[in-house]
């Protein structure tokens, strides 16, 4: 049996949302959660594959194999990772930023941006539940990602400078940058090959209905769980890119090399290893 991470957000439900769960449960458990406990539920080998936190690949690395072709990444703005802050972003040195406990990228994407692009010293953080009042209440900002972020933007009344991580990324390196992947333990990829092949191409073929329908359908059921409107979603889903090519890899390798240098990661994660439904695992870098 392949145990699945699924990540509650929203942004991941195009790979999701036409899988055909019932054939795939011969094989596979879906276990949903945050991206955080994904992370650390793959790092501990409690799942075998799932979309996990592109940074918690990059900590985990010689020990996990990527599935091709599959992430979510933003070229410019990505709509639901947002810093909500009381002081424009230049005079955030010195004060006090709550993060959200769900995130792995995206509070080292903060850090990276806040301390390296904007040259902040001295910052504290707390890791908190991604409550957004709480946040906001003692602390100078606070970091939420996911439908948190988009809840907040909404009840937000635009007292709060509001920055999106995706479109501060691109305009500091001009690349795209990738929040999640879909990575699966190098020793699953021995032992259950034919049942991760059917979740790849389940995967795939999801994301793939979900755009030529231009996320009509899709945007119709998230609405019933998370309100706003089906235009609304629609566009939120075109914007977002579902595709892990080249220039992804090569955005996500900067970051790392960029989180490497800063002192969040271990060690310099100079290449990624990429599945090769034919060949086997090759190496990126
Ligand atoms: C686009 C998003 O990407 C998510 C951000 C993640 C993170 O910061 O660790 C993890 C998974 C992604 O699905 C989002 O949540 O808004």
């Amino acid at each position: 049996m392949v145990r699945v991470g699924e990540i509650l957000y929203t942004n991941v439900h195009p790979f999701f949302f036409y899988m055909d769960r019932e054939k795939l449960s011969a094989h596979s458990r879906f276990i949903p959660s945050i991206p955080a406990r994904l992370n650390d539920a793959m790092s501990r080998g409690e799942i075998d594959v799932g979309a996990i936190s592109s940074f918690a690949y990059g900590k985990d690395a010689e020990n996990l194999v990527l599935m091709p072709d599959l992430a979510v990444t933003s070229h410019g703005s990505v709509g639901s990772i947002f810093l909500f802050s009381k002081v424009p972003i230049e005079e955030l040195d010195g004060k006090k930023i709550a993060l959200t406990h769900s995130s792995a990228t995206s509070t080292h994407l903060l850090k990276i941006i806040l301390q390296r692009f904007y040259g902040h010293e001295k910052l504290s953080y707390t890791t908190m539940m991604p409550v957004y009042q709480d946040m906001i209440a003692e602390h100078d900002a606070c970091l939420l990602i996911g439908d948190d972020a988009i809840q907040a933007s909404w009840l937000e009344q635009g007292q709060m400078y509001v920055y999106d991580l995706g479109e501060k990324w691109y305009h500091f390196t001009k690349m795209p940058m990738t929040f999640a992947v879909f990575a699966m333990r190098k020793q699953a990829l021995e032992q259950e090959p034919e049942a991760l092949k059917a979740l790849y191409y389940d995967w795939k073929q999801s994301e793939e209905q979900a755009r030529a329908d231009d996320y009509e359908q899709l945007a119709h059921s998230v609405v019933k769980d998370h309100g706003g409107n089906v235009r609304f979603w629609q566009g939120y889903f075109r914007k977002l890119q579902y595709r892990f090519g080249p220039r992804e890899q090569r955005g996500l390798l900067h970051f790392y090399r960029l989180g490497f240098e800063e002192g969040y990661l271990p060690y310099d994660v100079d290449h990624l290893n990429v599945w090769d439904i034919d060949i086997g695992i090759h190496s990126i870098n």
